[in-house]
C-alpha cells in the first residue's frame, strides 16, 4: 500500500535491538516508538534506512572493499567462480548476464544463497541444490561473508567455534574481534519489531515461517559512466538493476557511501532516490511480507541506474521465510481490519526459482 512519499524516512532501531529478546518487550515504551515508526515506513515507502544496528563501520566497509577488489580482478579469476545451474545458480555473472524483465542488467556480481544439500527440499528444493562458490582471492574473502551473514542472519549457517587468531595471520586483529563480538542478529530482530508492528506476537516470524530462515546475499559491482573493463562501456542512464520487487521478506542493503543510483517508485510513479546514509542499511520489504501483511506492506519497486563516473558496489542481504513456507496473509487483527485474505498461499521456495530460472542469459 505504498503511498506518494518523496524521501525515504531513517530509523533508529537501537531501542527494539537492545530489548528484542525480553518477553516483555512489547509493553517497553522505546520499542513501541521503533514499532510505530517501522509502520508507518513499512506501510507508506516499504522502504526505510536503519540506524543504530550495532553493525560497525568498519565492517560495512570492509565486505564492500573486499567485493570491490575482486571486481578489480581479470575476467579469467573472476570466471573461476563462474555461476552455474550445478552450483544451484551461486557464483558470478558478468556484466549483461542477469537479466530483469528481458533486458540485460548493467552489473556484473556474485550470487551466494544458503546451501541446500541434495533432497533437502526434494523437487522444490532441487533448482538451489549446490555449495557457495568462495573465491581464493582476494584472501579471506570467505571468511569475512560468513560472518557477515551470520551476522544479518541471527543465526549460523555453520556452527560457530571461536577460531584461534593463528589460524588467521591475514585478517588484521580489529576485524577480527569486531567480527567476533559483534553477533547483531540483525534481521530477526528487525522482524520481531515488524510482527509487533502487524499487530501479532513477536514470535510471529519464527517456527514454520521464519524460524529456519533461508538468505540470500548478492555482491553486486555497477561499473561507472566512464569505465571501460574490457567488455563494456556504460551510458548514461544504463540500467544497472531494472525495476523489480525483492523476493522474501527484508533486504538489508549495505551501499557505496558517495554514489546515489538507487531508485524507488512511489505511488503515483515516480522515482524517488534513495541517496547513500553514511553508517546505515537502506531495508526494503519484500513479496513474501507482503503477503504475510496482507497488502499492509508494500513490497517496493526500485532499480539502478549508475550515472556516476565511478564503479559502484552494494552487498545486498536477503532474509527470506524457510524455503518450505507456505506464506498466506497473517491471522492479526491489523491484517484482518486490511479486509479479506488479499492473497492466495504463495510457497517461497517455488517463487525463488521461478525468478532464479529466468533472471540469467545462456547458463
Ligand atoms: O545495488 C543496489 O543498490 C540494489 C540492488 C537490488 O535491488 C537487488 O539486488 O535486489
Ligand atoms: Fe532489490
Amino acid at each position: 500500500m505504498a503511498t506518494d512519499f518523496s524521501s525515504i524516512p531513517l530509523i533508529d532501531v537501537s531501542a527494539l535491538l537492545a530489548k528484542c529478546d525480553d518477553p516483555k518487550m512489547g509493553e517497553d515504551p522505546g520499542v513501541l516508538e521503533v514499532v510505530r515508526q517501522l509502520d508507518k515506513a513499512c506501510t507508506e515507502a516499504g522502504f526505510f534506512y536503519l540506524k543504530g544496528h550495532g553493525v560497525s563501520d568498519a565492517l560495512l566497509k570492509e565486505v564492500k572493499d573486499i567485493t570491490r577488489r575482486f571486481f578489480e580482478l581479470p575476467c579469467e579469476e573472476k570466471t573461476k567462480i563462474k555461476m552455474t545451474p550445478a552450483a544451484g545458480f551461486r557464483g558470478y555473472q558478468r556484466v549483461g548476464e542477469n537479466i530483469t524483465k528481458g533486458t540485460p542488467d548493467m552489473h556484473e556480481a556474485i550470487d551466494c544463497y544458503k546451501e541446500v544439500t541434495r533432497g533437502m527440499y526434494g523437487d522444490l528444493g532441487k533448482t538451489m541444490e549446490g555449495y557457495n562458490q568462495w573465491p581464493q582471492n582476494p584472501p579471506k574473502f570467505k571468511v569475512i561473508m560468513e560472518e557477515y551473514i551470520s551476522i544479518c542472519t541471527g543465526m549460523l549457517s555453520h556452527p560457530f567455534i571461536p577460531i584461534p587468531m593463528i589460524l588467521f595471520p591475514g585478517v588484521e586483529f580489529f576485524i577480527l574481534m569486531m567480527i567476533l563480538l559483534v553477533r547483531a542478529e540483525l534481521a530477526r530482530k528487525i522482524m520481531r519489531g515488524i510482527a509487533l508492528a502487524l499487530g501479532g506476537s513477536p514470535d510471529e516470524f519464527e517456527g514454520q515461517r521464519a524460524g529456519d530462515p533461508f538468505w540470500v546475499m548478492r555482491l553486486i559491482g555497477y561499473p561507472g559512466l566512464t569505465t571501460t573493463n574490457g567488455t563494456h562501456e556504460a551510458m548514461k542512464n544504463d540500467i544497472g538493476c531494472g525495476a523489480h520487487t525483492d523476493y522474501g521478506l527484508l533486504t538489508l542493503l549495505n551501499q557505496d557511501e558517495d554514489i546515489n543510483a538507487l531508485q524507488v517508485r512511489n505511488l503515483s510513479g515516480e522515482w524517488i532516490s534513495a541517496p547513500p546514509v553514511p553508517g546505515t542499511f537502506v531495508c526494503n520489504i519484500g513479496d513474501m511480507l507482503k503477503i504475510y501483511s496482507n497488502g499492509l506492506y508494500e513490497s517496493t519497486l526500485h532499480r539502478v541506474i549508475n550515472n556516476s563516473p565511478k564503479y559502484r558496489v552494494s552487498v545486498v542481504y536477503f532474509y527470506e521465510t524457510n524455503f518450505d513456507s507456505a506464506v498466506e496473509p497473517l491471522d492479526t487483527i491489523r491484517t484482518r481490519k486490511n479486509g479479506t485474505k488479499k492473497f492466495e498461499k504463495a510457497i517461497y521456495g517455488e517463487h525463488l526459482v521461478s525468478k532464479v530460472l529466468t533472471n540469467f542469459v545462456d547458463v
